[in-house]
């Protein structure tokens, strides 16, 4: 597996592979990887010839510089998990070597980035688009590989190869758990023992509400017994708790076919802020 920090390094060994008429897989990650990197790691080599990682913490779209100071950093350890994967590459390049001037894109993602994540952090979806744009100019890939763990991510990025005409083929991947249901995620490595141990409780209290729409439980009801029960737990501080639709992300009255609608949380447990979701 080789190592690039730079954009010329690694088109070189992507202009060699493709000239040999190899197919290639792209993962953008922030690093500190987890089973759930790993998966979509996992998914490309199966569909491809070549699978390259990212790992880039992009600062475009931090609107909170402490989330972005403390981000964990681990690429020693993440360079050893996807080489034991069969990674065939990784692409670590410096913020100078992303952003050599600052950028002054604006990307405009409308109605999709006005709720949730987008509406709890000004301009996030503004730096995915740019970052994600530009590693899809880097790596040319046939196909990129996202989780279904950032929902909201998945549309703004289906929005942004529809609008931008990236030719490639967006591949969604489940949202891989921990044994007690807390989903994988980078931010998990900070918080404390006593964080950590109340953590699956987002998992079960979106289970709960998925039950209770089930059953028929109205939405409001089912939206207020969810924040009762975060708000029972009092290291929790809820950002917000949706029952959407899945395609467009807004708020629905009513369940719709099934696969189709989607029940979103954002919740703080001490200075980390989680999210999860569950789609049915
Ligand atoms: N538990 C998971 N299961 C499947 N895919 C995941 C999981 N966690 C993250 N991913 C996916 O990995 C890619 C890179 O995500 P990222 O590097 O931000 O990791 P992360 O664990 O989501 O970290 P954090 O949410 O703390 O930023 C994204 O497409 C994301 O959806
Ligand atoms: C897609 C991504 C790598 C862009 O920085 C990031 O938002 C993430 O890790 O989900
Ligand atoms: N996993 C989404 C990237 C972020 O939280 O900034």
């Amino acid at each position: 597996m080789e190592v690039f920090t730079s954009i010329k390094g690694l088109r070189s060994l992507l202009d060699q592979q493709l000239s040999e008429q190899k197919t290639i897989g792209l993962i953008p990650t922030m690093g500190a990887l987890h089973e759930g990197h790993i998966s979509l790691v996992d998914a490309s080599i199966k569909d491809n010839d070549v699978t390259v990682a990212s790992i880039f913490v992009n600062p475009t779209q931090f609107n909170n510089p402490e989330d972005l100071l403390k981000y964990p950093r681990t690429l020693e350890a993440d360079c050893a998990m996807l080489e034991q994967a069969g990674c065939t590459a990784v692409f670590a390049p410096s913020v100078e070597e992303m952003y050599p001037e600052k950028s002054s894109l604006l990307i405009n993602f409308g109605t999709l980035e006005s709720v949730m994540e987008g509406a709890s952090r000004p301009g996030h979806f503004n730096g995915v688009g740019i970052v994600v744009s530009k590693l899809f100019h880097i790596v040319s890939p046939h196909r990129a590989y996202f989780g279904q763990k950032d929902l909201q991510q998945v549309s703004i990025i289906k929005r942004l190869v529809s609008d931008l005409a990236f030719n490639l083929e967006l591949i969604v991947c489940p949202t891989i758990r921990e044994t007690d249901g807390l989903a994988m995620s980078s931010r998990n490595r900070r918080l404390n023992d006593a964080e950590r141990n109340i953590a699956p409780h987002i998992y079960r209290i979106l289970e709960e509400a998925k039950q209770s729409l089930l059953a028929g439980k109205d939405i409001t009801e089912t939206v207020s017994a969810a924040s009762n029960a975060f708000n029972a737990i009092p290291e929790f501080k809820l950002d917000y708790f949706e029952v959407a639709d899945v395609k467009t992300l807004q708020p629905i009255p009513s369940l719709s076919a099934a696969g189709t609608n989607a029940i979103c949380v954002a919740a703080f447990l001490g200075p980390v802020r989680l999210i999860d979701n569950v789609v049915f």
